[in-house]
């Protein structure tokens, strides 16, 4: 699904009016009732609710839902902030439309603010995608109460403060929002880990935005639903065979972390390659055939850590490399050597994506259209350089990929694929339990063996990212977030595989 910038959100919204020749006054009265559809589910009419609307359409929302809610029988107070001769006139419309017992009082210097009580309930519908610059002066007293105020807050489609699409300039005020209830399609800004704070958790309504428009728009940055990535899993035939999904090459493992070489090869074998084999130290031989009684084991002449590559290695069809190797000279030199010699798709996790950060010359050694990396931030950073924020980050990953040719899948809470053609996409399964040690290692091995089963790259990251997630997020529901481990990813990998093969609900 596509992710749409505030210009071309704007868009979006007066395209519709065109398309189905309707007043705007109208649209806003669907996203008004969307987002009253969602307060009712989460709120009981006993709560007073206290909206504060800005001067623009946002505001015009918050008038709309003032109405709605107080049809619905919630007791509401509205504050008009700022100049409402400048309003716009879908705002004037809605305020119009405000019942007589709803009286609407103006905050238009810093006295007129008014104090909360404890715990109160409140809409922030001050600014939305239109806003063009920091929130100051009267906005930003209105916006630092609301923070310090401790009531809980719910944003009308953005926080309001914060840029929907570029890095809001340091220092700005924002709303700290429990909830963030958006419009249709979810703002880039949301998925950013350093606007946490701000969105809280977010929600999406659909207010039947142009279908058409938004199958038209040119877009770079996307984020992946179960819709997106279902049609992409591959069937397999009555009489097929092992030889047909491939035979993957895992070189993981060192002394003292034959775990991670494990939950790789585990997870491999759960997400469906046909065949497994594991190089490791040979101090893992024992553990990894009793482990992964499934898999393969070959052992590396070096007892703790990896030192060279297995004879043979091109009839393997991908090799996914990391989990577990540390940094050691030989293994440098043992990565070296893949980068230089290997012919087939590679998956570069953990220490080997390290080893390959700390060298220029294994960086230009990069196979192009044929490498994997499945950094976690700090790793990323050990690659691609420090960035000063998360929009940085995110060109830094455009620009990395690019260079490269290659994919990355930067982990976190909505990890961003990289592509080498320079789209975006921000996967939206998981959950805070998977942060946990271990979760990475499965990861490589899912992405390992889809790559094995003839999944392009590209296909490969979307489908083993979302597929990860929605793993943690079945583990959450039998095991919680605070006991979760990696093993439980694994043991719910069939359920989650299970879950795409159904048709869509
Ligand atoms: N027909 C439409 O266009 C629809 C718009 N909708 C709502 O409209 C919002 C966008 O509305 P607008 O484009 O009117 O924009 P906003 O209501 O987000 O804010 C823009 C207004 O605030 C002013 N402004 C911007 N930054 C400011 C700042 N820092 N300090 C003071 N004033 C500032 C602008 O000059 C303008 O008057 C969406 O977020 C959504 O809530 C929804 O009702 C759906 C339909
Ligand atoms: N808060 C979170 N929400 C969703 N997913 C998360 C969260 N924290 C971590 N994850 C996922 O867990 C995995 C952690 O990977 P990584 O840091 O490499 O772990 P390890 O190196 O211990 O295996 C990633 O896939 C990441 O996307
Ligand atoms: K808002």
């Amino acid at each position: 699904m596509k992710i749409l910038t505030a210009a071309q959100t704007r868009e979006a919204d007066a395209y519709t009016i065109q398309e189905e020749g309707i007043p705007s006054v109208d649209l806003m009265e669907r996203a008004a009732k969307a987002f009253t559809g969602w307060f009712e589910n989460k709120f009981q009419p006993s709560e007073e609710v206290f909206i504060f609307c800005g001067p623009g359409n946002n505001g015009g929302d918050g008038l709309a839902v003032a109405r709605l809610l107080h049809q619905r029988h919630y007791r509401v107070q509205v504050y008009i902030v700022g100049d409402t001769a400048k309003a716009s006139a879908d705002f004037k419309t809605n305020l119009e439309r405000l019942p007589e017992d709803v009286k609407p009082q103006e905050v238009k210097e810093e006295q007129d603010i008014p104090e909360l009580p404890l715990c109160a309930c409140v809409i922030d519908a001050l600014f939305g995608t239109g806003l063009t610059r920091p929130v100051t002066g009267l906005y930003e007293e209105v916006v630092e109460q609301l923070n310090n105020s401790g009531a809980c807050i719910i944003a009308v489609d953005m926080p309001s403060g914060l840029y929907t699409d570029s890095q809001t300039p340091e220092g700005s005020t924002i709303i700290k929002a429990d909830y963030t209830v958006t419009f249709q399609l979810p703002k880039l800004a949301l998925f950013l880990p350093q606007h946490e704070e701000h969105v809280g958790e977010w929600h999406l309504v659909p207010i039947g935005l142009s279908e058409r428009y938004i199958a038209g728009v040119k877009t770079d940055i996307c984020y992946t639903t179960r819709q997106d990535v279902q049609h992409l899993l591959k069937h397999r035939k009555k009489f097929s065979h092992k030889g047909l999904y491939g035979h993957a090459l895992l070189l993981g493992g060192g002394y003292g972390k034959m775990g991670a070489a494990v939950l790789a090869a585990k997870s491999c074998l759960r997400s469906g390659v046909g065949l497994l084999t594991i190089h490791a130290p040979a101090a893992g031989y024992t553990v990894l055939q009793t482990a992964v009684p499934e898999a393969m084991t070959l052992t590396d002449p070096n007892r703790r850590h990896l030192s060279e590559l297995p004879e043979e290695t091109e009839k393997f069809n991908v090799i996914g490399v990391g989990p577990g190797i540390g940094t050691a000279p030989p293994t440098k030199t043992a990565i070296g050597q893949l980068l230089a010699t290997a012919t087939q798709p590679l998956v570069i996790d953990a220490d080997a994506i390290n080893i390959i950060a700390g060298s220029e010359r294994l960086k230009e050694q990069i196979p192009e259209n044929r490498v994997i990396f499945t950094p976690h931030p700090k790793e990323f950073e050990r690659l691609a350089g420090k960035t000063a924020n998360d929009y940085e980050r995110l060109q830094r990953l455009r620009e990395f990929c690019h260079t490269h040719q290659c994919y990355i899948t930067l982990k976190g809470s909505h990890t961003a694929i990289g592509t080498p053609n320079g789209n975006i996409f921000f996967n939206t399964t998981g959950n805070p339990g998977m942060a946990t040690g271990g979760t990475g290692d499965v990861l490589t091995g899912i992405i390992t063996a889809l790559v094995a089963q003839q999944y392009n790259l590209e296909e490969a990251c979307l489908l083993g990212v979302y597929v990860h997630g929605l793993a943690g997020d079945m583990a959450l529901r039998t095991v919680g977030a605070i006991s979760m481990t990696a093993t439980d990813l694994i043991d719910h990998l069939p359920k989650a595989f299970l879950c795409l093969q159904q048709p869509m609900p």
